[in-house]
């Protein structure tokens, strides 16, 4: 027998459970029969796909002992099980992307509001030790000579050793904790109790689970084993959508949005879908485990079958079944099949509609819907075109109107001014960047509303969409945004025709060209790009990726209202020494940067240039 160390995140996670607040303490059974099921699934496909593989698939089950006078529960399958290394790694270890941040999360917040990162998290089999003060795993693989013993009262360790006549399958001995209805412990050596949890969390399992009888009692098959998503809507309830949800995508809350679809006709099949409530941890982590699963005629295929949804609806959760799909389908096959491309077209359809749906018919879902998923479901403005419409309705932006309420592109098109042509936006790291900008105070000054993009993924869409009914999409930090009249503006062009060229030479290392602005109404100055440049943001984005990037040179655009722009102008005319008035060019550059929250080249030099001037002022 050896005895070995949990990892530390392990052994944390295990403390938790130990002392657990979690007031639903039946859910360790859901967890334990969810794995059972996954395990009975996985050796299905397996014997499928080796039909050499010594295993016995005639009687697939899972079964639920208890033994009331020493206090113990198993969970029994005859399902795949696990080699020794498979124990090891997948019940030493947590191998799950995010838990250092669950930890660290958790040990921010008191006790109380511990429930929902909990449910957000899962924590599987260790779960266990809310109930038991000992766990017992005796499992075998079918590749496997021997099975294998693991033992652990939750602390720092674990034992583990062979057993020479482990049965096919797992076997999870519980010895529970004695009840206490203060720690909402309840008797789960009681029958009743068990059977109506498997019924609740369960049912729609498609494994027989059988409750073992005590004294003589005839052993019962519990659950009525239906596949929820081929029983007509109307049948089901919530609860047993909420349930299936949790199995199938091992988050403990409930989904915010529950989509069935049935297709029928040549290429039959069934798809029930959900969106979760709350985004995961590792939503931004490419690697996830589970999404869409892919059943054939009801056999569990794969999770997470990519080709069912794109990239930028991967936090869609569910199952689809198809009818007319062969058994061994391999992602090979999957990946050119036209069929799987018309579903998969078909589904992110009805998930786009579904979300038009929550938008006008319940808004509180959908505000849900975009807080949670919003940045990820623009990802597709980008990766697909050809839904970039559908996309567009359902996506909402701040906007300047509003300090809280967000804005759809149609009511802002509904809103646009008399004349208005385009669609404004400013992309920038926060909504006070934005807000602060200089490059506003014209528009806002004169009424106009603007959008603020404050997602990385937005600076990237943006420069992909050409437009919205018809109405293009304007940067205020870019290209020419002209509000005053074309004669004013020669005339002040004229008059301010030294300024502009002697600074463009001046400030030649810094921006590519000076002229003036109708942007500004109380700022000197500020800067923007051409139209078709990188803003300094993606700028950033792409060297931080790595590429090499010439830098971008951005034009720097006058205030000739400004007693600054007006003095300097007029300083120039007086025949006044050039040297003495480059610092101030340079100053005024500067602090237009600073005023979009930009980064300025050289701090250090920026900041010895206006002590400087602010010692000559004295
Ligand atoms: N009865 C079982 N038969 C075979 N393998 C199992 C069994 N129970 C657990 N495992 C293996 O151990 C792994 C860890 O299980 P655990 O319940 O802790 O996490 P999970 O099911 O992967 O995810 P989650 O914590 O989100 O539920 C499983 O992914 C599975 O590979």
């Amino acid at each position: 027998m050896e005895t070995l160390e949990f990892q530390s995140e392990a052994r944390q996670l295990l403390q938790l459970m130990i002392h657990s607040v979690y007031s639903n303490k039946d859910t360790f059974l859901r967890e334990l029969v969810s794995n059972a099921s996954d395990a009975l699934d996985k050796l299905r496909l397996e014997a499928f796909r080796d039909k050499d593989l010594d295993a016995d698939t005639a009687d697939p089950r899972i079964t639920i002992e208890v033994d009331r006078a020493e206090r113990t529960l198993t969970v029994r399958d005859n399902g795949i099980g696990m080699t020794r290394d498979d124990v090891v790694a997948l019940i030493g270890t947590i191998a799950k992307s995010g838990t250092a941040e669950f930890l660290r999360a958790l040990k921010e917040r008191d006790g109380s509001s511990s429930d929902e990162l909990i449910g957000q998290f899962g924590i599987g089999f260790y779960s266990t030790f809310m109930v038991a003060d000992r766990v017992t795993l005796v499992t075998k693989h079918p590749r496997s000579a021997e099975g294998v013993r693991w033992e652990s009262d939750g602390g720092g360790t674990y034992t583990i050793e062979p057993v020479a006549d482990a049965q096919q399958g797992t076997a999870v001995t519980l010895r529970l904790k004695p009840a206490d209805d203060d720690d909402h412990l309840p008797d789960y050596t009681d029958p009743a109790r068990l059977r109506q949890i498997v019924k609740r969390y369960a049912d729609f399992i498609t494994w027989p689970i059988t409750l073992a009888g005590e004294d003589g009692a005839e052993p019962e098959v519990v659950n009525s084993r239906k596949a929820l998503w081929a029983r007509p809507q109307s049948e089901v309830t919530e609860e047993e959508y909420a349930e299936f949800y949790r199995h199938v995508s091992h988050d403990w809350n409930k989904p915010l949005e529950t989509i069935s679809l049935k297709a029928e006709g040549t290429f039959e099949y069934q798809a029930l879908l959900f969106i979760p409530s709350q985004a995961p941890l590792d939503l931004f982590m490419r690697e996830r485990k589970r999404g869409v699963q892919l059943y054939v005629k009801r056999v569990f295929i794969m999770d997470d079958c990519e080709e069912l949804m794109p990239e930028y609806l991967r936090f869609v959760k569910g199952v689809v079944d198809a009818q007319d799909l062969s058994l061994n389908v391999s992602r090979e096959i999957l990946q050119q099949d036209r069929q799987i491309q018309l579903m998969r077209r078909r589904l992110v359809k009805k998930v786009l509609a579904t979300f038009k749906t929550m938008m006008s018919d319940r808004p509180e879902n959908y505000a849900v819907l975009w807080r949670e998923f919003g940045a990820v479901l623009k990802e597709g403005l980008l990766s697909d075109p050809d839904n970039r419409d559908a996309i567009l309705a359902v996506c909402s932006f701040a906007s300047t109107r509003d300090a809280e309420a967000t804005t759809t592109l149609a009511d802002y098109v509904e809103r646009m001014r008399d004349g208005q042509e385009e669609i404004y936006y400013m992309t920038g790291d926060s909504r006070a960047a934005v807000e602060n900008s200089p490059h506003l105070e014209a528009l806002l000054a004169k009424g106009y509303e603007v959008l603020i993009l404050t997602d990385p993924v937005d600076e990237m869409w943006v420069g992909a969409v050409p437009e919205f009914q018809g109405k293009r999409f304007q940067s205020v930090a870019k290209g020419e945004v002209d509000l005053g009249s074309d004669e004013d503006r020669s005339q002040a062009e004229q008059d301010f025709a030294d300024l502009t060229s002697w600074l463009t030479e001046t400030l030649s290392e810094q921006v590519k060209e000076v002229r003036l602005s109708s942007r500004l109404t109380t700022s000197p100055a500020c800067v923007v790009g051409d139209s078709h440049d990188l803003t300094p943001t993606l700028e950033k984005m792409y060297r931080a990726m790595g590429q090499e990037l010439p830098r971008v040179k951005r034009i720097l655009e006058l205030n000739p209202a400004h007693p600054l722009v007006e003095g300097l102008r007029a300083a120039l005319a007086d025949g006044r020494d050039r040297a003495e008035l480059a610092p101030v060019a340079e100053l005024l550059h500067g602090s237009a940067l600073l005023a979009e929250g930009g980064d300025l080249p050289d701090p250090a030099r920026f900041a010895r240039v206006l002590a400087d001037h602010l010692q000559r002022g004295l």
